[in-house]
């Protein structure tokens, strides 16, 4: 699925027109331009995100930084879209970790305190500056592996299940999942659908319909995540299988792209007969109360 919208987002204009419908790709650029890392190795930090890049490599490890638990706020969704934009410009970077350099959360997801009483305009920047995350790292060219070393719940582990692969730290009070339902929201569809995309239609019924919430040996068993080691290995094994990742030909993931990208239109039209057929459910249910 990664593939498949890094594929429209390479090679189908009007389809990545469609999608910078949902992405706002302007919000970032407008506050910070972004640069190249030219050096052999660099580190280039923001408040909330320190990028250490190895050009020998070619591999850049994203470490979140942002106390007390990598909430997803409207600044620190800026920064991670402004340092992907950064290094995705670099054509010499092919792979990215994700990391938390938080003990025991990866990231907490959405910033709850960003959703809750701000006036509609901020509320339109931050669910945009959400989307974008997902269409950057989705559809980013580099490989990307998520290094989860500490919990990942709701917006967390989107974030990890929009990398190509995931690790996680093998410590049972760590958990990962979408647990919206929990809190008494619907996860929008594109959280449900890249869930799909990870794990399957009936797992991924199931975690939504009871918010679940997994242990690292309950994630692992369901594909979840797709590798457990131990918290101090997290990141050491992430950068070994990356080497793995970039072993392997470009065009290669290129030729899978084709057909990820099949699929992915597929989900694309259903997405929307299912909406108007929830539109025309509504109206019919309007029209039957007020005979
Ligand atoms: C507009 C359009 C709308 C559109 C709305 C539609 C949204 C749909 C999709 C929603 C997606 C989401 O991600 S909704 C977010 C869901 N996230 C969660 O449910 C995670 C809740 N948090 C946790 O479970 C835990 O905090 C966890 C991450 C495991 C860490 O546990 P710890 O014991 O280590 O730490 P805690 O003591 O709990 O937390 C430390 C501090 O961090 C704060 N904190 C924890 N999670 C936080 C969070 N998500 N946002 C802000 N702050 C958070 C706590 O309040 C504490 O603050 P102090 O007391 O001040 O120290």
């Amino acid at each position: 699925m990664k593939m498949a919208l890094r594929a429209c987002l390479r090679t189908k204009p009007g389809l990545t027109a469609l999608l910078s419908q949902l992405s706002c790709s302007g919000h970032a650029a407008a506050r910070r331009a972004p640069a190249l890392v030219a050096q052999r190795s660099s580190s280039s930090t923001s408040q909330k995100i320190k990028v250490d890049f190895d050009q020998s490599s070619g591999v850049a490890v994203m470490h979140m930084q942002s106390p007390p638990v990598n909430s997803l706020s409207l600044e620190f969704l800026t920064d991670v879209c402004i340092a992907l934009e950064k290094l995705e410009m670099d054509k010499s970077c092919r792979g990215l970790v994700v990391t938390s350099s938080q003990p025991k959360v990866f990231s907490a997801g959405l910033d709850i305190l960003d959703m809750y009483g701000k006036s509609p305009e901020h509320c339109a920047e931050f669910w945009k500056a959400v989307q974008e995350m997902w269409l950057k790292f989705y559809g980013s060219n580099m490989i990307t592996i998520a290094a989860v070393n500490g919990s990942s719940p709701a917006g967390g582990c989107l974030l990890s299940m929009t990398c190509d692969y995931r690790i996680m730290a093998d410590n049972p009070r760590y958990s990962i999942g979408l647990n919206e339902t929990k809190l008494g929201i619907v996860a929008p569809f594109w959280f449900k659908d890249t869930m799909v995309n990870t794990v399957g239609h009936r797992a991924t019924e199931m975690a939504l319909q009871l918010g679940l919430l997994y242990s690292p040996a309950e994630a692992l068993k369901i594909g979840l995540v797709d590798q457990l080691v131990h918290e101090d290995q997290v990141l050491t094994t992430a950068t070994e299988t990356m080497t793995k990742w970039l072993a392997i030909p470009g065009i290669l993931n290129i030729s899978y792209t084709c057909h990820f990208f099949h699929l992915w239109c597929c989900n694309l039209v259903c997405t929307i007969c299912s909406c108007v057929c929830q539109v025309i459910a509504a109206k019919k249910i309007h029209l039957s109360q007020d005979f």
